[in-house]
């Protein structure tokens, strides 16, 4: 009887295309993590399998519409270069314009074969050139030449290729998709961190503003204490901020601690940490400001509302930058910079006993003082605007102030200071009907004791102002209706048309 003699598996050919295709799928995996070297395995893998002289993967430049090498096998770099192909330029510019297969059979007689890349050899004999589509885009093209030992059966060359192709171009997406995602990642956290440190400049041209910032120039890169007075909302935190991202700390902790808002008897826990046991809740060790803010800064913000135990506490700190945990007998030491601050008479405090003199003397190493908001002239106007243009570009609206707005904002006496004016500014934005803001929104955002300023006559600029802030207030009280005001203000309806358009009025504003 005859032997059947079945041959093995991986003598038969079909098996040996699908394993080279099998490595190709392998070397292509995690190709976004970078495709050059992925893509120069495949181009190997194809090349030396099938004896190609050359095989080349070109990306398709979306904005020159040219075809440029992105990974070669059997080009030398300057070779690479000289290969660029235009959109319908030769055999490889003809496949991406198509987005056929092209194929040519015999190189050396063919006038498509442009052999840019100078590289062509005896040895070659055809060209094949595939177009690398994914979701029908085209992202590149695909070129094989090859040669006498080339097993050539051209149209599985051309199936064998096409998937070789394809998988190409689906990791080339895949990797341009997460590039442009990592691109836009990148750009919109140098946007934020802009943000953030716009959000932390100290505004302001005012005497006493520069005098605070000379000061912060000065003493920033020091260790030295700093102690920081001034009304609530007048930027005292801020000025923390801008002394530690001044200093050699900024690359480390910036740690706040506002010892008014603590109850007394978790404060000591905050400032230095507790061992686990220390007291029933305490069930994972926890470290305190102090080790948080180690070799950076700690603010101290409402120092004055400490009681005096642990005022006593917080001097020893100072004096010796070392602590116990709450429950803990180590010792631990610090290098943190203090930075405190209080909007208390902390003088007073001192004189009656409530705040230790040693403490005070030992915070007060360098005093700075934050100057009220309506001490700042011409500042007001300028955070004003700030904060409006902060807050139009948040709610995405456009809002101007007019002259007697300004006027209105500069007479207030601002009890709240700065965070009093940009929270009025934000209610503006929000509640002003149009683009111009007059001074009757200011007054309706304002406290109600506030008065709508009146300037003396001095100029005609000033008497003019005067009219037209009658003709706005008469308006406003017959809801746009100019027949009705015309006759309040005991003018004709002409004159009064003529005077809203040369004080640029805008009627929409008082129409209801
Ligand atoms: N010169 C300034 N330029 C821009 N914004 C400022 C300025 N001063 C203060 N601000 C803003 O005003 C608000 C209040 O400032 P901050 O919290 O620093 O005041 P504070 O004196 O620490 O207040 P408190 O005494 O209540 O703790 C913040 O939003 C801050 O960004």
């Amino acid at each position: 009887m005859d032997t059947i003699c079945i041959s093995p598996i991986q003598d038969c050919p079909r098996y040996q295309e699908l394993r080279v295709l099998y490595e190709i799928a392998l070397a292509l995996k995690g190709s976004e993590l970078g495709i050059e070297i992925a893509f120069e395995k495949t181009l190997s893998l194809l090349k030396r399998h099938f004896y190609m002289d050359k095989s080349i993967y070109y990306a398709l430049n979306d904005e020159s519409n040219e075809l440029e090498v992105l990974s070669s096998a059997g080009l030398s770099k300057r070779q690479e270069v000289l290969a660029t192909y235009k959109v319908g330029e030769g055999a490889t510019g003809l496949c991406a314009q198509f987005l056929e297969p092209v194929v040519i059979e015999n190189i050396h007689q063919n006038i498509l074969f442009l052999n840019k890349s100078c590289s062509l050899k005896k040895s070659e004999i055809s060209y094949l050139a595939i177009p690398a589509l994914s979701q029908n885009k085209l992202f590149g093209v695909l070129g094989v030449s090859l040669t006498q030992k080339s097993l050539c059966n051209i149209e599985e060359m051309v199936t064998i290729l096409t998937i070789t192709a394809s998988l190409m171009a689906q990791s080339q997406q895949i990797y341009q998709t997460i590039n442009d995602e990592k691109k836009r990642l990148k750009e919109e956290k140098l946007y934020y961190k802009e943000e953030i440190l716009k959000q932390n400049e100290i505004i302001g041209y005012s005497p006493v503003i520069q005098d605070v910032l000379e000061i912060i120039g000065k003493v920033a890169c020091t260790n030295s204490t700093i102690f920081i007075s001034g009304e609530t909302g007048t930027g005292k935190e801020l000025i923390a901020k801008a002394i530690h991202n001044y200093s050699h700390r900024k690359e480390k902790p910036y740690i706040k601690l506002n010892c008014a808002a603590i109850p007394e008897n978790l404060l000591e826990t905050e400032l230095f940490g507790h061992e686990r046991g220390a007291f029933t809740d305490a069930k994972e060790m926890r470290k305190g400001r102090f080790e948080l803010a180690h070799e950076g800064t700690l603010f101290l913000d409402e120092v004055g509302d400490l009681s005096l135990s642990l005022q006593a506490k917080l001097l020893r700190v100072l004096q010796e930058q070392e602590f116990e945990r709450l429950g803990g007998t180590k010792t631990i030491k610090v290098d943190v910079r203090i930075v405190a601050a209080t909007n208390r008479d902390i003088k007073e405090m001192v004189r009656q006993g409530s705040f230790r003199e040693d403490l005070f003397y030992r915070l007060n190493v360098i005093p700075i003082h934050s100057p009220p908001l309506r001490d700042r002239g011409d500042d007001i106007i300028l955070l004003a605007c700030y904060f409006l243009e902060r807050f139009c570009r948040r709610h995405g609206k456009e809002r101007t102030l007019l002259p007697d707005a300004q006027m209105m904002l500069k007479e207030y006496t601002w009890p709240g200071n700065i965070r009093e004016l940009e929270n009025s500014m934000e209610r503006i934005v929000l509640l002003a009907p149009s683009l111009h803001v007059n001074a009757q929104v200011i007054f309706s955002v304002l406290p109600a004791k506030t008065k709508i300023p009146t300037k003396e006559v001095e100029t005609k600029a000033d008497l003019e102002d005067l009219e037209r802030q009658a003709i706005i207030r008469v308006l406003r009280e017959s809801r746009g209706i100019k027949i009705k005001a015309a006759k309040k203000l005991g003018i004709t309806n002409r004159q009064i048309g003529y005077k809203i358009q040369k004080y640029e009025i805008c009627m929409q504003e008082y129409l209801e």
